[in-house]
């Protein structure tokens, strides 16, 4: 009998599945190397298949966040060719319900339900209650999405933020920004800001190709250069969020996500970042007082997942099977 959602975060890189019910709360989490598939598909009937045919029949709906846009019939991963059309998907897997929302959409829904183990503070300020929140960061690509109190309703406003120019203000940053168009033309965001963005900056300052786990790595052991290199993508990353955070206003907290942010935690304390989030004048007491904190949880976006997909999961009919 059809009473749960499946609700997935899918990455340029990784997706991340799991069940929900009626309570909202991610349930049995499975997690996916995107590379092992040649596409959505293939993706989530390998998950339904681990998850047998008992609970295959547990599902009725499905929530699927994605990054990239997600407001038309046919959803595009930005940084992976993968597409999918709405209308085709809920029926080749016959589903009753359906909802696909950009991955940064859901993980700003998610926000709210995090707890202190779940967050580590860059620097200080405090949050002004009712004000907007933003939530941004790097994974495969950088993700923005602003979360709004509307009275009772919390309104979620994203777009695709990775893809803003990025310009240098350091002859070091103006530096990185042309190796970078040498390379691949306009320089946007998410050229700078993602596991690659990482790579490429370590590799354009110290002439050393290394991963951004490596570079992280490294920097981790005291390696100078590699330290340089987070730092130099650190004040990127903060200037970023600082312009974002004047952007949506958000005096109610800003929210750093995606799977960089968190590998680099230990570093954001020593690093430029903070300086470069506050150095918007005439705005920096503004910013000065606006909390930055990194998001630790391990699948964040799948409890924003988890709240859509609990809100549908009391709309399923439990006798009906579509096909
Ligand atoms: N802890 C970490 N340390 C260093 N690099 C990381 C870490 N976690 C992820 N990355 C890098 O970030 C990229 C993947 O990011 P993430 O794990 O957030 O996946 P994703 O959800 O698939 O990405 P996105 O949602 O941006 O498309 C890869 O380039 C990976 O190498």
């Amino acid at each position: 009998m059809p009473h749960l959602i499946l609700i997935a975060d899918i990455g340029g890189t990784s997706s991340r599945l799991a069940l929900v019910g009626t309570d909202g709360a991610p349930r049995d989490i499975q997690i996916h190397r995107n590379n092992d598939f040649a596409g959505f598909k293939e993706m989530i009937a390998a998950d339904l298949d681990q998850r047998g045919d008992a609970a295959r029949a547990t599902v009725g709906g499905a929530v699927l966040a994605v990054a990239g846009p997600a407001d038309g019939e046919v959803v595009k991963l930005t940084n992976r060719d993968w597409s999918f059309s709405k209308r085709d998907m809920r029926r080749h897997f016959g589903w009753q319900k359906f909802a696909a929302v950009n991955d940064f959409e859901a993980l700003a829904h998610g926000v709210p339900a995090l707890g202190a183990p779940d967050l580590v503070a860059v620097g200080g300020g405090t949050a002004m209650p009712g004000a907007p929140l933003l939530i941004c960061g790097p994974g495969t690509g950088f993700g923005v999405a602003g979360l709004i109190s509307a009275g009772r309703q919390r309104l979620v406003v994203t777009g695709e933020g990775g893809r803003a120019r990025l310009g240098a203000t350091t002859a070091e940053e103006a530096r990185v920004v042309a190796h970078m168009q040498e390379e691949t033309g306009p320089v946007v965001v998410e050229h700078a800001l993602s596991g690659s963005g990482l790579g490429r900056i370590h590799t354009i300052l110290s002439g050393t190709a290394l991963s951004p786990e490596d570079v992280i790595a490294a920097a981790t052991r005291g390696e100078s250069a590699a330290r340089a290199s987070c730092d130099m993508f650190l004040r990127l990353f903060g200037r970023i969020a600082g312009d974002l955070a004047l952007i949506f206003n958000a005096r109610g907290g800003v929210f750093l996500g995606g799977g960089v942010s968190a590998g680099l935690a230990p570093f954001f304390n020593g690093s430029p970042f903070r300086e470069a989030f506050e150095e918007h004048p005439p705005h920096q007491p503004r910013l000065i007082e606006t909390p930055v904190h990194i998001i630790m949880h391990a699948t964040p976006g799948l409890i924003g997942c988890g709240q859509l997909g609990g809100r549908m999961a009391k709309t399923l009919r439990p006798n009906l099977h579509v096909v």
